[in-house]
């Protein structure tokens, strides 16, 4: 089995180590990096995954998940570009770089893999979109559609629709928790004990995606079956389209793409300039 390092133990890389060892990766195979030493030894505490540094990872695993935030790329690329060679695997996590800007940075034919996960990882419920780069094989691909297949579903996609899927699937659990912390206070307003509120918004969260998942029909179909003539929903409906809440919706994920297009703008024309 590969080993595989994670340069980058936040949120993501968290999510990432934990699903792969709920999936039945053992902690053998798995390595990860962190700048920070107290959340290296309570990672390792909580997982019992061996903590090391980036050029010692870069050299013992087959393959390196990039999973820093974009804005800290260019240290760690400085560590370890020299040592990755075209025998390992990359696979970058990273919102909005583009695998061009990563392949300079290593030895030449070094394969390397753009993936957009999201949180929900941690409970192995991801939804992870994959593209591979220049010199990224059918069987490259393949290996990063297992790995993350064991934590949620996988599409393959051309590169230049990631920054699109950042902005819907990537920043997407953070508008769902969004809606529910709204619809909690909304409880809370009309009087219901907190832990009420929360389990029956929690619950109503669960079960509509369930339906959307599972069910045949379209999310308008279900939305009208909750919609009768003259009844309460469609009180509170008015109420979403006379605050434009579609148009904000829309709107937040049209600015998370414009984001995701200016943290690669920076490293695109760099590729540019080179006559890449
Ligand atoms: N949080 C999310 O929902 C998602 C994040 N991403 C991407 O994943 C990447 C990481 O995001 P988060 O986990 O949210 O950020 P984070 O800030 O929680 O995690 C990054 C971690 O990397 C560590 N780090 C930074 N430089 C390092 C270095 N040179 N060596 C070792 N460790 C280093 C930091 O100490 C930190 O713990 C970003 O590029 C982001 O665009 C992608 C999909 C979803
Ligand atoms: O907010 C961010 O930049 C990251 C990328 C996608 C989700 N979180």
């Amino acid at each position: 089995m590969s080993t595989i390092a994670v340069l980058g133990a936040g949120k993501i890389g968290e999510s990432l180590l934990s699903g792969l060892l709920n999936a039945g990766y053992s902690p053998e195979n798995l390595l990860f990096t962190e700048r920070y030493q107290q959340r290296a030894e309570e990672l390792t505490k909580r997982y019992g995954v061996r903590a090391t540094d980036p050029p010692t990872a870069a050299r013992q695993a087959d393959v390196l998940v990039v999973s820093v935030k974009p804005q800290d790329i260019e240290p760690l690329l400085d560590e370890v570009g020299e040592l990755v060679t075209p025998d390992k695997l990359v696979v970058t996590l990273c919102a909005g770089l583009p695998t061009s800007m990563f392949e300079r940075r290593f030895t030449s034919g070094t394969p390397v893999v753009r993936v957009m996960p999201n949180t929900p990882m941690l409970v192995g419920e991801a939804m992870s979109a994959v593209s591979g780069g220049t010199h990224a094989t059918e069987s490259h691909l393949d290996l990063v559609e297992g790995m993350l297949g064991s934590v949620g579903r996988v599409v393959r996609i051309p590169e230049d629709q990631q920054d699109a899927v950042t902005a819907l699937s990537g920043s997407g659990p953070a508008y769902f928790f969004y809606l529910v912390e709204a619809m909690i206070d909304a409880g809370i307003l009309l009087g219901l004990p907190r832990s009420v509120a929360a389990e029956l918004v929690v619950q109503s969260a669960v079960g509509s995606a369930t339906m959307l998942r599972e069910g045949e029909g379209h999310p308008v179909i279900m939305r009208e079956g909750v919609t009768s003539p003259a009844g309460t929903t469609i009180s509170g409906v008015r109420e979403l389209e006379k605050h434009g809440v579609r148009a904000a919706l829309i709107d937040a994920v049209e600015a998370a793409h414009s984001r995701s297009v200016e943290l690669g703008a920076k490293h695109r024309q760099e590729t540019d300039s080179d006559g890449a």
